[in-house]
């Protein structure tokens, strides 16, 4: 696998019976890219990021995920990946500084790393004056970007998130993406899905994928330029509606 490309898919295909959820998709992503994986609903996303975080196997094909391929070392790509969905694993009766000490541990950080991360996290995120506060106390977009900070604090060459903003206003999911930027800025790769277009604007390339295989893949300006429209959304829409 060549240094800079830490996901490198060629021809996966995922089949549920005669259904062909995944098909033959190819794509690299490079080390600290922020890589959208766009596509409307049922398009295959959550399928083909199952196969690449090591949870489901392929029906065939190949991928390397940080270096391991995710038919063979799938244990190995789960401890260099970190993962959010949109219905994130926080406690939410734990307080905030409970679930980073919590999730450190599952991780297998040590006691002293853990208070180190958690002391920064918390500093970082402005979280000071609520980190014992029960996580269910507080509001959506806070409980997203403390679930997206968890997902890093093994430091996970990739950073897998599906859907992380869904439900919250756009300043909120502004913040998001300036975490993302920082992650991204010191060498975490970021694969993102995400419904909403202007988000699909602040990804470094997009693929889009329409009924299981992909049908565009470039920087969003090259995107508008080949499909001859102003934004994403036109973008889009003239792909997966057809
Ligand atoms: N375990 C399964 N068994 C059978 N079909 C499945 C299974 N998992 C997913 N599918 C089907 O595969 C297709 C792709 O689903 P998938 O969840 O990957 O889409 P998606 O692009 O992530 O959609 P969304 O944006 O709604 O999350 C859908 O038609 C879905 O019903």
């Amino acid at each position: 696998m060549s240094d800079n490309k830490v996901i490198q898919v060629k021809n996966l295909t995922k089949k549920f019976g005669d259904f062909t959820a995944v098909d033959t998709i190819t794509f690299d992503v490079e080390k600290g890219e922020v890589f959208g994986f766009l596509g409307a609903n049922g398009a295959g996303k959550t399928t083909a990021i199952k196969m690449l975080i090591g949870i489901s196997k392929p029906t065939f094909g190949e991928a390397q995920v940080a270096g391991f391929n995710v038919f063979t070392n799938a244990e190995d790509v789960k401890k260099n990946i970190g993962y959010m969905s949109q219905k994130f694993a926080l406690y939410d009766d734990l307080t905030v500084r409970e679930n980073i000490t919590f999730f450190g541990g599952i991780y297998g950080l040590s006691k002293t790393r853990i208070k180190e991360k958690a002391d920064a996290l918390i500093e970082e995120l402005g979280l000071k004056g609520v980190s014992n506060q029960l996580v269910k106390s507080l509001p959506l977009g806070w409980k997203q970007k403390i679930s997206f900070s968890v997902a890093l604090l093994h430091d996970p060459k990739i950073v897998f998130l599906d859907e992380p903003t869904g439900g919250v206003d756009p300043i909120t999911r502004r913040q998001f993406w300036e975490l993302i930027y920082k992650a991204a800025s010191q060498g975490t790769t970021i694969f993102v899905t995400t419904h909403y277009m202007d988000e699909a604007e602040y990804c470094d390339r997009v693929s889009i994928m329409v009924n299981g295989k992909i049908e565009a893949l470039n920087t969003p300006k090259n995107l508008k330029e080949q499909f001859k429209v102003a934004n994403m959304n036109d973008v889009f829409l003239m792909l997966a509606r057809g």
